[in-house]
């Protein structure tokens, strides 16, 4: 049975779930939630009121532990003023509610964290020997067992800043026995954003001896994943549409789970998942953490985090919901018509100035809008003999993971991609961002040039854009002057924002249309590009951002 998100369903058969009892092999009772089909819509899954996810016994499950962690004798000796200094100079701003205990101080080495020995390992395994900004402060608030709210430039590093925190929780709690749910949950909007995650948190308990995390995503084998679930695992990584058939299924629980993170929270409610993430959240046992993080965080996580964060702190580094000033962005005005040629241009003269100088080519993303799109320009660039492949939902599992194989590897320095790569994907040295088509929005743009530039590399982000885009470009001009100026801004986030400036750039057009309507040879059925249908169709569905058909998990 595959799992439909609430805003692509229709009256037809609807997905109910109960949730039973079932003994554990280790003579445990724990819950299981199964699902039947009926014609009713009165859907547990669509119900804000529902139970669906919710436990009905925890009397033999262990309690979950808030692990007794401090830290550095010489980080507890901190003073208010020498703790605001280290923020001022990590450009790290941190904000509790007045009636809660100020948070942590930022710890400038792993040292003064005082981790599990074999994390500490795994660190230095892993080549890092100082955390960024945010690691810095996010980690202690992590750790103390608070609640976060975590914001910071694109490839800043947020990625650890929960990870390693999120294993050290997991140590502090009972042992997982087969049966048992996960005791921390990661839910990530892409695929490919939740491999990557599972890959990091791996990489920071390869030392601890059976620990062990699972990764649950579309397109793969559900039934693997199901044994792998059921034997007992410490930590899930997830998109949440599998996630949530699995607990249907019975495959899983949350009556362990004690740890949890949103990543990228403000793109998963944006494809319509916010009311599984609502039902998750409601579901919880009582004792737990909750951690949300975007390098973007748009009003309607502030309202989530306000339902469902106890108490958070909120750790901001740096200029969020802007483009990173390690990239430098350059804006091209083309018409439609030229914009493939130009980009070949671009690409074969990059290819032989690389050659000229004997160095490698570099890695560079093609940003498209659409599917089809990406495909085409894949193959126009293969055609010139150029390394390109094409990454979009509607390839399949093994062939989306290829491409991003080949690319990683540099078997491939060129990846066409639509929206489902511009979310938290990290790839060591991707040198150039190419929006060949621009995105609707600000907050979009944002996140795609911010796949190069990361862990403060400098990269290259080069826009093609038309008249119709207008709206966008004065946004980017802007952005480009305040980086410039050394005084970026933030820019508005979230739905409302995103509605707004795709109804300028529609108003924008239609007035266009209207004008050249008008000069050319008066009234005339107006004759709307395919892919501007689209765009004036995605506008105007409710959900907003749901419509976006690049993403499918
Ligand atoms: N302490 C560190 N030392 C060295 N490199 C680091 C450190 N922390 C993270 N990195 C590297 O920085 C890169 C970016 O990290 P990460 O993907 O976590 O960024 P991010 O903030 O999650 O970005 P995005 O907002 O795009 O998702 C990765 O290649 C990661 O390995």
């Amino acid at each position: 049975m595959s799992y439909v998100p609430p805003h692509l369903r229709n009256s037809g058969p609807t997905t109910t779930t109960k949730i039973s009892s079932v003994n554990l092999d280790n003579g445990r009772t724990n819950l299981s939630f199964s699902s039947s089909s009926s014609s009713s819509s009165n859907s547990s899954l669509s119900s804000p009121s529902s139970n669906a996810f919710r436990r009905s016994s925890a009397s033999s499950v262990p309690n979950s532990v808030l692990p007794q962690w401090q830290p550095s004798e010489r980080v507890l000796r901190m003073k208010p003023d020498q703790i605001e200094d280290v923020r001022l100079r990590l450009n790290v701003d941190v904000t509790v509610a007045s009636d809660s205990s100020p948070a942590l101080a930022p710890i400038e080495s792993f040292t003064d964290m005082c981790l599990h020995q074999s994390i500490m390992k795994d660190i230095a395994i892993h080549g890092y020997t100082t955390p960024t900004p945010i690691q810095a402060q996010a980690m202690p608030v992590a750790l103390s067992g608070r609640d976060m709210l975590g914001c910071a430039e694109t490839g800043s590093g947020k990625t650890a800043a929960f990870s390693i925190p999120m294993i050290q929780h997991c140590l502090a709690q009972p042992p997982v026995c087969r049966g048992d749910g996960p005791l921390a949950l990661v839910l990530a909007p892409t695929r490919e954003l939740a491999q990557q995650i599972e890959k990091e948190v791996k990489a920071f308990s390869r030392s601890l001896e059976s620990f062990k995390t699972a990764i649950v995503v579309g397109g793969t084998n559900i039934y693997e994943q199901r044994s792998e679930l059921k034997a007992g695992v410490n930590i899930v990584v997830a998109t949440p549409g599998r996630f949530i058939d699995h607990l249907q299924q019975g495959n899983t629980s949350l009556s362990r789970v004690s740890f949890v993170v949103l990543d990228e929270a403000d793109r998963m409610l944006d494809m319509g998942f916010e009311p599984q993430i609502r039902e998750v959240m409601r579901s919880l046992p009582e004792k737990h953490q909750t951690l949300l993080f975007s390098a973007t965080m748009p009003v309607e996580i502030e309202a989530l985090a306000q339902d469902y964060l106890t108490k958070p702190v909120q750790v901001r580094v740096g200029n969020v919901s802007s483009p990173t000033a390690n990239v430098s962005q350059t804006l091209n005005k083309v018409s439609e018509s030229e914009k493939i040629d130009r980009l070949l241009a671009l690409l074969v003269e990059e290819a032989s100035q690389a050659g000229r100088s004997g160095r490698s080519v570099q890695l560079t993303i093609v940003f498209v809008e659409r599917k089809t799109r990406c495909d085409e320009v894949a193959e126009a660039l293969v055609a010139q003999d150029l390394h390109a492949v094409a990454l979009h939902g509607g390839r399949s599992q093994s062939e989306r993971e290829a491409a991003l194989r080949e690319f990683r590897n540099g078997s491939t320095n060129i990846l066409v991609a639509t929206d489902v790569a511009s979310r938290g994907l990290d790839v060591t040295g991707v040198a150039h961002v190419i929006n060949l088509d621009l995105p609707k929005t600000m907050e979009d743009y944002v996140h795609r040039i911010g796949r190069t530039g990361r862990a403060g590399s400098m990269g290259q982000a080069t826009s093609f854009y038309t008249d119709r885009d207008m709206v966008l470009v004065a946004q980017i001009k802007k952005a480009i002057a305040d980086v410039e100026s050394g005084n970026p801004v933030n820019y508005a986030v979230g739905k409302d924002a995103r509605r707004k400036e795709r109804e300028a750039a529609a108003s924008h057009k239609e007035a266009r249309t209207a004008l050249s309507n008008l000069s050319v040879m008066g009234p005339r059925p107006i004759n709307i590009e395919d892919k501007y249908m689209f765009m004036i169709a995605a506008s105007n569905v409710k959900g907003e951002g749901a419509a976006d058909s690049a993403w499918d998990d």
